[in-house]
């Protein structure tokens, strides 16, 4: 709802409807894999996901996330901290079952709804801040990226590895991780299929602050959210909305083609023998 009032016009401040009262943040229509929390004192919304085990995106992950950030949104909380209730795993990105011998129609849903998840985060009209308290390949580092700032627990890795599968990324999951880091750590990266540990992604600036627990993490975060508290809000979100529209632009000008060159690469052999030795690779691991 809220990202198709977005597309017609970026610049527009959202011209949504919110009826919901502030904090009555129940979780409605979805398949309760997401849960919200908001800090009375704050007004901040901590979104957790939690499907274990380890937050793999599938459609209804997705799904239950993009209707919490609109929730959250709604209900003018003051910000949005994106974490896991899995203390191991932020997210182990795209649910790679989906993307195996994959049923046509379904997996156009699944990479509209990816799309989608990705608009949502990049769009949010508050400040947003994602607390890894877990690894965070593939896509939940992208979702991480999505964010406006990253804190991130030690002894965890985080990046996107998708060449060592012989997978290939869509150029606005590329402009993510670019708006981060510089592009040549980017091509250097994506080519290597670098996952950075913490420390790593500290020292290149994949994320902003290393925190020694979740609870610090928490903090940090919301610290963040409250460097804003001079700004208008409204000159805030437009700002935002400023400064990604060009990545935002590469995505929504041609979603359809997106969806084409996917679906196309996905059922390519080349693809579907990679995604095999790595599923194959996960259950050797036990
Ligand atoms: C123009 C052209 C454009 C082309 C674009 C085309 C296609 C898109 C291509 C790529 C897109 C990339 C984005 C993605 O996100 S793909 C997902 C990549 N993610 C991974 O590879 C992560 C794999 N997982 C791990 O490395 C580990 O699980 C992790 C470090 C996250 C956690 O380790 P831990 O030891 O705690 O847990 P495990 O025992 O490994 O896992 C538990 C359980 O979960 C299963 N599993 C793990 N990750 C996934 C996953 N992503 N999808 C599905 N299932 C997963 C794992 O197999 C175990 O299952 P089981 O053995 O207990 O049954």
């Amino acid at each position: 709802m809220l990202r198709n009032s977005l597309i017609g016009s970026l610049r527009q401040i959202k011209p949504i409807l919110c009826s919901q009262s502030l904090r009555s943040l129940s979780n409605g229509a979805n398949s309760g894999l997401t849960t919200i929390e908001v800090d009375d004192k704050s007004g901040i919304a901590t979104l957790s996901m939690n499907l274990p085990p380890v937050n793999t995106l599938t459609l209804n992950l997705m799904h239950d996330l993009i209707d919490s950030i609109n929730q959250i949104e709604c209900n003018k909380s003051r910000g949005l901290i994106l974490t896991s209730s899995n203390d191991k795993v932020f997210s182990a990105g795209l649910d790679l079952k989906e993307l195996y011998k994959p049923d046509q129609e379904r997996l156009k849903e699944f990479w509209t709804i990816f799309q989608d998840l990705w608009l949502a985060l990049h769009l949010c009209g508050i400040p947003t801040a994602a607390a890894i308290n877990g690894h965070a390949p593939a896509a939940g580092c992208i979702m991480a990226t999505a964010c406006e700032y990253r804190v991130m627990l030690p002894d965890f890795v985080i990046g996107v590895h998708a060449t060592r599968f012989s997978f290939l990324v869509s150029k606005w999951m590329m402009l993510s991780y670019q708006s981060v880091l510089p592009r040549r750590i980017v091509e250097r990266a994506l080519n290597q299929g670098k996952l950075f540990s913490t420390q790593e992604a500290l020292e290149v600036g994949l994320i902003d602050e290393v925190a020694g627990s979740k609870k610090e993490a928490l903090a940090q975060c919301a610290a963040f959210i409250g460097t804003f508290d001079k700004a208008n809000p409204i000159a805030r979100t437009l700002t935002k909305r400023m400064c990604r529209d060009s990545d935002v632009t590469e995505l929504l000008r041609d979603r359809a083609g997106d969806l084409r060159a996917c679906v196309d690469y996905i059922n390519t052999p080349l693809f579907q023998e990679g995604l095999s030795a790595h599923l194959e690779g996960l259950k050797e691991k036990k």
